[in-house]
């Protein structure tokens, strides 16, 4: 009988390793993660196993640990910081007695299979080693969904017999409910750089269609118009076409940004300004948007009341990682603004924690996060819609798509 270890019970280990738990009831699943709270929550809603300890537990062992931007050294601001999974690599470099195949479910850089390998390899006592990169393509709030069905299972492994080998069992765990042609299987290099690929289209897609917002403003186009005239082209689609205040979410800004980094380290400074813009682009419109406010409101929203409806990143999560709720109230906070917030499903203490925080802080383990944040004495959270609308100067939905037009409402209603 296969066994699986994950280890990394976030937004990707916790609802794969339930999911693979699920369609395959013959394999033993165990998810292990450094934070006694994420494992208590786990348990708590009886999700995935919690199997103290690793060791001889797996034959194939799924890394999900975070993989955030750094933020000190080289590299800093864009390549990713691999030092969750430069332990978890030691850690089962310590503990494995018998052969084992690692498979990276985080987003890593181009290349990392080959210096995971050598710290497994290093102190390996005789233990033989095969990297797997499997890379996933779920979205948060669709996440069982994704996983159910998937667009494509990836694959990626050694061009060697042993590598050719070692992609069968975990070919075999994902066949048990993912037909065969949606499982694609590369070599390690091309997996690993797909994952970066895809988050970089989507997220340009968006920067494209934002882009597109700013010059509709000021020619009197609509671009809800304009996104459903152009996505009607079966070439290019429909999906990701929204208009929004900027793309949010903890992978598509880090992803893109250790693209641009990987580009610079090979020698490629124009393929990296070229993905440099879509970031720069998602800032730009972010900005707009607090300009925009504050420039209606004769200058300065100093001392005015506004409420924010909706912090999360996108709709049916709680997630507020990357959420450009926090760009804008920092925008209007800095101009001196008094915010009342509401989104039933982020607390009062994340929404202080996010708005204390500093950039990339929060893509590490929770219990590594700074612990006590001063909070922001003109921001006070909400309860309801109602309380938090009351006599306020503005509304901000943080909902995709509608936001121009909504403010365009209330502005003209002034
Ligand atoms: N959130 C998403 O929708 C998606 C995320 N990804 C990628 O998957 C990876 C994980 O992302 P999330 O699940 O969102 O992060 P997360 O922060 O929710 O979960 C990561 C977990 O790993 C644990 N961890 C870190 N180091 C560890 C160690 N040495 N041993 C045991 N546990 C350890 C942390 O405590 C945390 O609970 C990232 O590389 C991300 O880019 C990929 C696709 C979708
Ligand atoms: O690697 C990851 O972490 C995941 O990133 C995204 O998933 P997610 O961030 O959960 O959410 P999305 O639905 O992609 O939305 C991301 C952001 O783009 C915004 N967006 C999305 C679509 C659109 O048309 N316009 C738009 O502004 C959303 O509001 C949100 O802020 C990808 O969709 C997943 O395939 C990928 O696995």
């Amino acid at each position: 009988m296969v066994k699986i270890c994950c280890i990394g019970a976030g937004y990707v280990g916790g609802p794969t390793m339930a999911v693979i738990a699920l369609k395959c009831p013959a394999i033993e699943v165990a998810v292990v993660d450094i934070s006694v709270s994420r494992i208590a929550a786990w348990n708590s809603d009886h999700l995935p196993i919690y199997e103290p300890g690793l060791d001889e537990v797996a034959d194939l062992i799924f890394v999900s640990v975070n993989t955030p931007t750094k933020t000190r050294g080289l590299g800093a601001g864009k390549a990713a910081d691999l030092t969750y999974w430069e332990s978890a690599a030691r850690m089962i470099a310590d503990v494995s007695k018998s052969d084992k195949i690692v498979v990276e479910k985080s987003t890593v850089p181009v290349k990392t299979a080959e210096a995971i390998e050598k710290i497994l390899t290093h102190n390996s006592n005789g233990v033989k080693y095969q990297i797997l990169s499997n890379p996933e393509f779920l979205a948060e709030g669709t996440a069982i969904e994704d996983l159910f069905a998937p667009d494509r299972v990836l694959i990626g492994g050694r061009e060697t017999a042993d590598g050719q080998r070692a992609i069968k069992p975990l070919k075999d765990v994902y066949a048990h409910w993912v037909p065969e042609e949606r499982i694609l299987c590369t070599n390690l290099w091309s997996a690993e750089l797909s994952k970066l690929a895809t988050n970089a289209f989507l997220a340009q897609r968006i920067s494209s269609v934002n882009a597109m917002s700013a010059l509709c403003e000021a020619t009197g186009a609509d671009v809800a118009q304009v996104s459903h005239a152009v996505g009607q082209d079966t070439r290019i689609g429909r999906k990701f076409l929204n208009a929004s205040v900027g793309f949010g979410g903890s992978c598509f800004q880090k992803d893109i940004l250790n693209l641009v980094y990987i580009c610079e380290c090979n020698g490629l400074p124009e393929v990296a300004n070229y993905w440099k813009q879509v970031i720069k682009v998602n800032d730009y419109q972010k900005n707009l948007f607090v300009n925009r406010i504050v420039s209606s409101m004769f200058n300065t929203v100093s001392g005015k009341k506004i409420a924010i409806l909706g912090f999360a990143f996108k709709k049916d999560t709680g997630d507020t990682r990357e959420t450009p709720a926090i760009d804008v109230c920092k925008g209007l906070l800095g101009d001196k603004a008094h915010l009342s917030i509401y989104d039933p499903q982020v607390t009062e203490e994340q929404i202080q924690r996010d708005l204390s925080m500093n950039k990339f802080d929060w893509d590490h383990p929770v219990h590594l996060q700074p612990m006590s944040p001063s909070s922001v004495k003109s921001v006070t959270v909400a309860w309801d819609v109602y309380a938090a609308s009351k006599a306020l100067a503005y509304v901000l939905h943080a909902v995709q798509n509608k936001i121009f037009k909504f403010l365009e409402l209330m502005i003209n209603k002034k």
